[in-house]
């Protein structure tokens, strides 16, 4: 296994993104948020576009995923190889890409993309998929990694409250690859659930770096509570 793998191995990624329009969508604050949350122990980081992925390359030095949101249609994590050369040029060590069976908009398959990528860059690839199924053809595309990222977004599987802990026991079941739960982790305990399953490595997201949902949960958990 790569060396960049390895030091994922059992371990916690945290995704930094912003989503557009929000305050803290500028990569410079990204950047802090990847700089605060590998201080606290993150053996991986996940970010999204070309300048959050060169600035977070350039001022950490853990595994970084990178990936690029573009366009409203159905596959919209790094659609096409132009953005996954892009990706992997901006730095990332991984680059995570839509993995689900859906038509690309460059017309690509996915096994054309990863070979296309690979012919440009040593990268890894990380296939987000949205079922059992898209895994399996994701490995046979070539994908180093298989992640539970698109479960309950791709229209294959429900939106679970929490992470898709079936899904996961499939993957682990029959992948050959590692599998990286990702999506809806938002505790603890559902961490250490997912690599007990037998999850090569969890990415947290929004639980941990995205505070306009957190403080929405202690607002509808407090709110209306009050004696008087
Ligand atoms: C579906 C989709 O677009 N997922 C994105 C992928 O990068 C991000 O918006 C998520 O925050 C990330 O997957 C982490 O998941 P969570 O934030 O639930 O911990």
């Amino acid at each position: 296994m790569s060396p960049i793998l390895e030091r994922l191995r059992g371990r916690l990624i945290v995704s930094c993104q912003a989503y557009p329009g929000e305050p803290l969508r500028v990569p410079e604050v990204m950047q802090r948020m990847a700089q605060a949350v590998v201080a606290g122990g993150a053996a991986g980081l996940r970010a999204q576009g070309l300048e959050d992925i060169r600035l977070i390359a350039a001022s950490t030095d853990v595994p970084l995923t990178g990936l690029w949101k573009d366009g409203e249609d159905d596959v919209f994590i790094t659609p096409t190889l132009e953005h996954a050369i892009a990706v992997a040029d901006a730095g990332a060590d991984i680059v995570a890409l839509d993995g689900t069976r859906r038509p690309r908009p460059d017309g690509r398959t996915l096994a054309e993309t990863i070979a296309g990528l690979r012919a440009h860059a040593d990268v890894l690839v990380m296939a987000d998929c949205g079922s059992l199924d898209d895994a399996l053809a994701a490995e046979d595309a070539g994908a180093d990694v298989v992640g539970t990222t698109l479960a309950g977004y791709s229209g294959e599987r429900e939106k679970t409250d929490g992470p898709d802990v079936a899904l996961i026991d499939q993957l682990v079941a029959r992948c050959r690859r590692p599998v990286v739960v990702e999506g809806r982790v938002h505790t603890p305990a559902q961490a250490a659930d997912a690599i007990d399953r037998g999850a090569f490595a969890v990415v947290v997201g929004t639980a941990i770096t995205h505070p306009t949902t957190i403080t929405s949960w202690f607002d509808a958990a407090v709110t209306g509570r009050a004696r008087r």
